[in-house]
C-alpha cells in the first residue's frame, strides 16, 4: 500500500470512530468550528503530496505556530537563546503557572506558553517590525503570500487572555520579559492566530524534513543542526504532558495546536498534517494523535 491508499483508509476508520473530547472554548472563536472537520495532507521531500477530507480548509494553528517563532528566533540569537528557557520537558499543562516559580521565571521549554511568550519577547527585540517581519518569514518558507492573521482570532483570544497575562507578568517579574507585556502578549495572540490548511502546514514544515529545503527567496531556512535541534525539542516538548504518549504512539517529532491541528515530521522522509478540531484533555486533537498513531504504525515509518 502507497502513502494515499493508507491515508485514505485510515482516514474513513478515523471518522466512523469516535470523536471524544471538546473545543478549545476558552478561546470563544474557537467554539464556533465544526467539531465533524477532519483534513489530512502529506507532503513528502521528494515532491509528492496527497490529502483528503478538510485537507484544504483554513483553521486557527494555535500553538504550533511556537515552532516557527522558535525557528527564527533560533536563527537570530544561536545558542544564546538557552540562556532565557531551557529544552526539557515539562510534564505541566501548556498554560501552567506552577513550575516557573521554582525554575526562577526560566519557562522548561520554548512550546509551553511561558517560554512561547519569552521567545516572542526575544523576536521583539530583535526585529524592528515583529508581526510583519515574522509574518514574512512564514511566507517565504511557505513559499505562499497568502498566509494571514486573524484578526477574528486574534481579539478573540485577547479578550478572555487572563491565564497568558498573568504569565507574561510573571516572568517578567523575574526580569526574562525585556519589553513591555502588552506589547509581548499582542505579538504572541497574533501569531497565535495564523490560519493555514493542513495542505499549507504539510508544506511549510517541510523545512525541517529536508535537508535540501529553500525558500520563495532560494535560501536555506536552517542548517541542519539547526533542524536537528528543532526537531529534537518537538519530540520531546511538542505535546505538553502528552510528549511522551505521543513518541511512544506515534514516534515522530510533532507539535499541537488547540485549534485542533497536529503536524508530525518525519526528517528525510515526510511532513503531515492532521486537522480535527476536538481536544483531549491534554489540550491535543483526539483524532488527530489517533489517525497518527495508526498512519505510521500501517507505514512502519517512524525515527524509532
Ligand atoms: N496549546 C495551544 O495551542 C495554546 C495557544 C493559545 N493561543 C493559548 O495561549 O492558550
Amino acid at each position: 500500500m502507497n502513502y494515499k491508499e493508507i491515508i485514505e483508509d485510515i482516514h474513513k476508520t478515523v471518522k466512523s470512530g469516535e470523536n471524544d473530547g471538546a473545543l478549545a472554548s476558552y478561546i470563544p472563536e474557537l467554539a464556533n468550528v465544526d467539531v465533524n472537520k477532519l483534513g489530512i495532507h502529506i507532503s513528502t521531500v521528494e515532491g509528492f503530496g496527497f490529502g483528503t477530507g478538510d485537507h484544504l480548509e483554513k483553521f486557527s494553528i494555535q500553538s504550533i505556530v511556537k515552532v516557527l517563532s522558535l525557528s527564527l528566533a533560533f536563527k537570530i540569537v544561536g545558542e544564546d537563546i538557552w540562556k532565557r528557557l531551557d529544552v526539557e520537558p515539562s510534564g505541566t499543562a501548556f498554560n501552567s503557572l506552577s513550575q516557573l516559580e521554582l525554575d526562577n521565571g526560566i519557562p522548561r521549554n520554548p512550546f509551553v506558553n511561558a517560554g512561547a511568550l519569552v521567545i516572542c519577547d526575544i523576536l521583539i527585540s530583535n526585529l524592528s517590525n515583529p508581526k510583519e517581519e515574522f509574518l514574512r518569514f512564514c511566507q517565504n518558507i511557505a513559499n505562499n503570500q497568502e498566509l494571514k492573521y486573524s484578526d477574528k482570532i486574534t481579539t478573540s483570544e485577547k479578550s478572555v487572555g487572563y491565564r497568558n497575562i498573568a504569565l507574561c507578568n510573571f516572568i517578567k517579574s523575574y526580569g526574562n520579559i525585556l519589553n513591555d507585556t502588552d506589547i509581548v502578549l499582542d505579538f504572541y495572540f497574533t501569531i497565535c492566530s495564523l490560519e493555514m490548511s493542513c495542505q499549507e502546514l504539510s508544506r511549510i514544515f517541510l523545512f525541517l524534513a529536508d535537508n535540501n529545503f529553500k525558500g520563495a527567496d532560494g535560501s536555506q531556512i536552517l542548517t541542519l543542526s539547526e533542524a536537528k535541534r528543532i526537531n529534537a525539542v518537538m519530540l520531546t516538548c511538542g505535546f505538553y504532558d502528552e510528549s511522551g504518549e505521543f513518541a511512544y504512539r506515534v514516534g515522530l517529532p510533532g507539535k499541537s495546536g488547540v485549534g485542533g491541528g497536529i503536524i508530525a515530521i518525519h526528517p528525510g522522509k515526510y511532513c503531515i498534517a492532521v486537522w480535527s478540531p476536538r481536544l483531549n484533555y491534554k489540550g491535543n486533537s483526539y483524532r488527530g494523535m489517533k489517525f497518527l498513531e495508526k498512519f505510521t504504525t500501517k507505514t512502519e515509518s517512524s525515527i524509532f
